[in-house]
């Protein structure tokens, strides 16, 4: 048990008031928040996205990525549904951080694709680890997910984790002429879902 539950607040969108959760992870420090709406714990598919920090997109307007676009997307359609939940997990950069992601778009911008810099810089392609998302959706009484995602390997890292993945919601938004390459490799390497007649 890494994850402990902290406190919840209100938190006011454009989109509808969330309730906040707030949670720390003890083995390293990380903070991470849940957003939700409406009643999640009645044993029904929740409407759910699971967000990797990106600093860049969903603050800083980055059109490098998608990230920003999927976030606001998310909350919008949760807000939509009356229902839902955000979790947003402190996994900047696919889990290798602020400063390493910066090193990755320095090596992208002289030619490397976005697994080519992670590995050339030591790390995997994706360094994410998503078990602390049953511990906070555990807390919050969360067992099966309507999950928001194009990555099929996010949907078998939870299932793996022993959540229901009760159905896979594409969320495609974001597409701008920046990131058309990053999207064609997550796509080509990541195995990434980005048309409609693809199935996981
Ligand atoms: N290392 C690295 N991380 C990146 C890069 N671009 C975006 N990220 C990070 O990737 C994470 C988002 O993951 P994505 O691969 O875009 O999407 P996903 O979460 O796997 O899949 P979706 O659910 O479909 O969005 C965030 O933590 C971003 O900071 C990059 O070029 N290099
Ligand atoms: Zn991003």
């Amino acid at each position: 048990m890494s994850i402990r539950f902290v406190e919840s607040s209100k938190l006011p969108t454009e989109w509808a008031v969330f309730d906040m959760h707030g949670f720390e992870d003890i083995e390293n420090d990380k903070e991470h928040v849940v957003l939700t709406l409406g009643d999640v714990a009645d044993g029904e598919p929740v409407l759910a996205r699971v967000h990797s920090e990106c600093l860049t997109g969903d603050a800083l307007f980055s059109m490098r990525c998608d990230c920003g676009s999927q976030l606001q997307a998310a909350l919008q359609k949760i807000a939509e549904e009356g229902r839902g939940a955000l979790l947003y997990l402190r996994q900047e950069g696919r889990g290798i951080g602020l400063l390493n992601k910066i090193k990755a778009y320095k090596l992208q911008d002289a030619g490397a694709d976005t697994v080519e810099a992670n590995e050339q810089l030591g790390f995997g392609a994706d360094m994410r680890n998503y078990s602390i998302c049953t511990e906070m959706l555990r807390h919050l009484g969360i067992k099966s997910l309507r999950l928001m995602t194009n990555n099929p390997r996010k949907v078998k890292a939870l299932t793996e984790q022993g959540l229901t993945i009760a159905e896979r919601i594409p969320l495609k938004t974001g597409h701008n002429p920046h990131n058309a390459h990053y999207l064609a490799t997550k796509a080509g390497k990541l195995g990434h879902l980005m048309h409609d007649d693809e199935e996981q």
